[in-house]
């Protein structure tokens, strides 16, 4: 092999050209460097010349022991082995490097010996950043769990309720594969905190869970939401382009919460993206291919909207391999009480002295029917840790709303509060605007004769949503 290379080159070449030969080595982006027996730099291309600022005539004839005293050439040069490093840094041209060293023989004598090495200053300070970023991700991260108390896993989710459990115990055996997953129940069940721990459980916890609320993107941002787009894709797009979910999600999870609130064209491009497990920038050409884990939810009943023409079966029977059905609070009525002790805590940290619950208060909330599930039994909580000054919450620091009607005229009797009264008001109709539309959002906003802004605004102001 190597005699008929050296045919085809000796054929090009039939008399070795120094110039030839400098010419092709100036052209080389790596340095190239040959010192002699005693370190004396013997030949320096252009490449070193560049990284050192001045011309190579300037070094030719220098010793490289004292340039640069802890170069590899001096030990290659000692033992006779040839090296090669991941990276090293070069004090004499401040940068770091990759590269090989390998010495020259005379017969049995080493007459000198060859560096060739790369640049790799942007990529080290590309890898610290890297680094950087994610370090300041984790400790994010890290905050926002430590502030929420949110499970982590299967061990810390509270549930005794029986068919709770069976749900969990599906899920903690779901979690371990790849499959997907789709979490069905009410608005306020913890859809999205099972999906953590569901994430936080499988192989790809190191990962990212990326959400996509697909129920809040408007309609003509969804796309490039999710599939992201290339410089210059449309009017206004940032410059440079920019991920979309899919990609950042990429080795880890996609969540995809409201999903029953996806319009048609978008379930088709996600269908094609979840058969064919590759999709296209908005704007681009190549197609991207994502190895990710979906995790759906929706408080609608899919099987309804199919009915109706509103969801694609194909992408329902695509979803629904693994169903976990969460159960609404007022029917898990045991694990009130300790749910409402996780909260309790939280907020005693905020507020600065203990909180406990009276008696009075515990029977109140086992016996509500709360509509709007935890994140209403968080709220509620959250409401009463501030306008409790004591370590006590009772009644009357329940909103009036939780109250059952018997008791209320005692608790509120002094309240005059016009606010807080048509607030309470507003926020009934709209939890029965939502109850009556089988929690379709598009269809309750309807019924109130409110724009879609204004809805969202409500629903977060009432603690009926996060977002
Ligand atoms: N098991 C739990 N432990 C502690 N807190 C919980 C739990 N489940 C839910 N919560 C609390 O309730 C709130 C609502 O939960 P989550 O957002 O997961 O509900 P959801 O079913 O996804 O609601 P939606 O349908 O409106 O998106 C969360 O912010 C969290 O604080």
């Amino acid at each position: 092999m190597i005699s008929c290379i050296h045919a085809v080159t000796t054929s090009f070449f039939p008399r070795w050209d120094p110039e030839l030969l400098f010419k092709i080595l100036n052209n080389i982006h790596d340095v190239v460097l040959v010192v002699d027996s005693d370190t004396t730099i013997v030949f320096a291309n252009e490449a070193y010349a560049k990284i050192l600022g001045v011309p190579v005539a300037k070094v030719l004839g220098r010793r490289l022991d004292k340039i640069e005293p802890k170069a590899k050439t001096i030990e290659v040069l000692r033992t006779g082995e040839s090296s090669y490093c991941r990276q090293s840094y070069l004090s004499s041209l401040s940068v770091n490097v990759v590269g090989s060293t390998f010495p020259l023989y005379n017969g049995k004598n080493i007459i000198g010996c060859v560096s060739i090495f790369k640049n790799i200053n942007d990529v080290v300070e590309l890898n610290r950043e890297l680094n950087q970023t994610k370090g300041v991700a984790d400790y994010l991260k890290e905050q926002l769990e430590q502030e929420e108390q949110l499970p982590n896993s299967f061990e810390e989710y509270i549930g005794r309720n029986s068919r709770l459990k069976e749900t969990l115990k599906l899920a903690a055996k779901v979690a371990k594969t790849d499959s997907t997953v789709l979490i069905l129940g009410e608005s306020g069940v913890g859809k999205e905190v099972l999906a953590r721990v569901v994430h936080k459980s499988s192989t790809r916890k190191n990962r990212p869970m990326i959400k996509v609320n697909c129920a809040a993107i408007p309609e003509d941002l969804i796309e490039s939401e999710l599939f992201g787009y290339e410089d210059g894709a449309f009017t206004g797009a940032k410059k440079g382009g920019k991920l979309g979910k899919f990609e950042l999600a990429h080795r880890g999870t996609i969540f995809l919460d409201e999903i029953g609130d996806m319009s048609l064209t978008m379930q088709a491009k996600l269908l094609r993206t979840l058969q064919e497990k590759e999709f296209e920038r908005i704007g681009g050409t190549k197609a991207i291919k994502v190895d990710i884990r979906v995790i759906a939810a929706t408080n609608r009943n899919l099987e309804q909207m199919i009915e109706q023409g509103a969801f694609r079966s194909d992408l329902y029977y695509r979803l629904n391999i693994v169903p976990l059905m969460l159960i609404p609070l007022r029917e898990r009525r045991d694990d009130i009480l300790e749910l409402a002790k996780v909260f309790l805590k939280q907020f005693a940290k905020e507020v600065g002295h203990e909180l406990t619950l009276s008696p009075q208060v515990e029977r109140i909330l086992r016996a509500y029917e709360w509509p709007g599930n935890i994140r209403e039994l968080k709220n509620v909580l959250e409401h009463a840790s501030i306008v409790c000054s004591s370590k006590v919450i009772t009644s009357k620091h329940l909103p009036a709303h939780i109250i059952p009607k018997k008791h209320r005229s005692s608790v509120k009797e002094n309240s005059y509060d016009i606010k807080e009264i048509v607030a309470s008001v507003e926020k009934e109709v709209i939890l029965s605007a939502l109850n009556a539309c089988n929690n379709n959002r598009t269809d309750a906003l309807k019924a109130l004769g409110i724009s879609r802004k204004s809805f969202y605004n409500k629903l977060h102001q009432y603690g009926i949503i996060d977002v």
